[in-house]
């Protein structure tokens, strides 16, 4: 049992490169960081867990100077202290804290030198020009510090999402002679990454921290953090629940922590459709890069989706909503024609689409929790004539409760929920229009474990009433966990299917990863 508020760390403070004491921040209404005491060493990969809404993204903003904590309380990074209430970006920026976050804000069609230029600027030439000399030397010097598997002018777009992160790295710690000193905060770096990518990623940043640099590594993946983690702390309700080693933490003990009792792990009902019409089907689909796609769903089945960025997996669940129009190929859906001229169109049809970006699509962050929950069926709210509110926000608080949103109410405004809480919410919002067929891209990106089982569960009572779901995740596991059949698209089309014991996440790599040329 995780006893509360216990530091297993024997370190003396004076070790520490980081110590963060007392510190508080209240929202109103909230108080989402209370008396937090966290001390990181140098060379250490010290993790922050914690459900969504539990205060982690605070801290990190406080500590990036975004926000100004409450008063009483201090940050200490190397010799530079800093009250909590006068906290500020150049304040820690001289404090040598950096932080690299999911949105990696890198520029694919640039390459490693340019990208990395962004950061500190362009050497000139006495003419003025850019001096292409001096930039390549600083790049190649960066490229060895960070072990970047790349040359300076390579585009980023040739390289894989792991060295993207490396280069996004490099760009912020290359103020820094070496790893001697300030802070690295990595905020969910590898929330889109397949297996492969993740293992890439967190062996170097093992190599940062053998260097000395101290990270504070944010993740809802409890098998990276019990990969990588010196130390773990855990947040709940804005209070240290308490710090452990890697020695004294497991998988169940980390969801303990994490949720505040034990989640069960639903047995994945395998319970593929006894009904053989499919309630949709699709024919030789093409939508660049999707080419000859050809499946069908049937009712009752949640159908997993898994390939890499780019494989053409979030393109044919857009196709499908009347996003893209396919130029080949045809769709039935409930054994009818079905080929959406819009997403309105495949809406009415009975189509309920949650996207992968949910801040690009869809979602009103000044609007309230209730508006955004009643926003697809709006018409639905009518009652002669006018728009119930009240309707509208007795939707709102069901959902809330159901799907466990941390919030202050209905009329919260979205943009004060955490990222976890936000895709809570957009999911919620198309299960409300009881659609026939869900389409889920990275439905549970930023959502904490707890909640995790919780949308699937919801999902699964969507298909239990004769739904059905197809589902696009990074996280094989979790595919493996909640799919009753899993299909593989790589380049554009639909390679391998999956099913029962066949569902391992060695083999989906495998698959995922094979060349066209190899698999033929
Ligand atoms: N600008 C704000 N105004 C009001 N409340 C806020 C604001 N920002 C955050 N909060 C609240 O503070 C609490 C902590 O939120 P925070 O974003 O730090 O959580 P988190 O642990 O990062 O969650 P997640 O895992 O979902 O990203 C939440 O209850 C959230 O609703």
């Amino acid at each position: 049992m995780p006893t509360e508020n216990v530091t297993a760390s024997r370190r003396h403070a004076a070790d520490e490169r980081v110590q963060i004491t007392n510190l508080s921040k209240s929202f109103p209404g909230t108080r989402a960081l209370d008396s937090v005491n966290l001390t990181i060493g140098a060379g250490e990969i010290h993790a922050l867990v914690g459900g969504n809404g539990s205060g982690k993204s605070t801290l990190i903003k406080i500590l990036c100077g975004v926000y100004q904590g409450d008063p009483d309380g201090s940050i200490r990074i190397d010799a530079h202290v800093t009250a909590s209430d006068e906290t500020s970006p150049a304040g820690a920026r001289e404090s040598g804290v950096h932080a690299v976050h999911q949105d990696l804000g890198v520029f694919l069609d640039m390459s490693v030198a340019e990208n990395l230029a962004l950061g500190s600027g362009y050497e000139r030439t006495w003419l003025g020009g850019i001096d292409w000399r001096s930039l390549n030397k600083r790049t190649r010097s960066l490229i060895e510090r960070f072990e970047i598997a790349a040359d300076p002018n390579t585009q980023l777009r040739a390289v894989g999402p792991s060295v993207r992160t490396q280069v996004a790295i490099a760009r912020a710690l290359q103020g820094q002679s070496d790893s001697s000193s300030g802070l690295l905060i990595l905020d969910e770096p590898t929330a889109s990454l397949p297996a492969h990518e993740v293992a890439l990623l967190l062996s170097q940043l093992k190599k940062y921290a053998a260097a000395g640099q101290a990270i504070l590594y944010v993740s809802h993946r409890l098998d990276e953090i019990l990969a990588i983690a010196d130390r773990v702390t855990a947040l709940r309700d804005g209070r240290v629940v308490g710090t452990y080693t890697a020695a004294e933490i497991s998988e169940d003990f980390l969801i303990e922590l994490i949720v505040g009792s034990v989640v069960e792990k639903a047995p994945r009902v395998s319970a593929t459709s006894r009904v053989d019409v499919p309630l949709f089907s699709a024919t030789d689909i093409a939508a660049a890069p999707l080419r000859n796609v050809t499946l069908d769903v049937r009712p009752g089945e949640v159908v997993g989706l898994a390939g890499l960025l780019g494989s053409g997996r979030s393109e044919l669940l857009r196709t499908i909503f009347g996003d893209l129009r396919p130029s080949a190929g045809h769709m039935r859906l409930n054994g009818r024609p079905f080929a959406p001229r819009s997403t309105a169109e495949a809406i009415k049809s009975g189509v309920a689409y949650v996207p992968e970006n949910r801040l690009h699509d869809g979602v009103f962050l000044d609007e309230t929790i209730a508006s955004n929950i009643a926003m697809p069926a709006l018409a639905s709210y009518f009652r002669r004539g006018r728009l119930s509110n009240r309707a509208i926000r007795a939707d709102a608080t069901s959902d809330i409760q159901k799907f466990l949103v941390k919030a202050t109410g209905a009329d919260a405004l979205l943009s004060t929920l955490s990222g976890g809480n936000q895709q809570k919410v957009v999911v919620a919002r198309w299960l409300r229009l009881r659609p026939t067929l869900l389409l889920l891209d990275e439905p549970t990106q930023g959502v904490d474990v707890g909640a995790r089982a919780e949308i699937y569960d919801l999902v699964r009572a969507a298909t239990d009433n004769g739904a059905a779901a197809l589902v696009a995740a990074s996280d094989f596991e979790e595919l493996i966990s909640f799919c009753d059949r899993i299909l593989v698209i790589r380049e554009g089309r639909i390679v391998a299917q999956l099913t029962g014991d066949e569902m391992t996440p060695q083999r989906l790599t495998h698959i995922v990863l094979e060349t066209s040329e190899t698999s033929k």
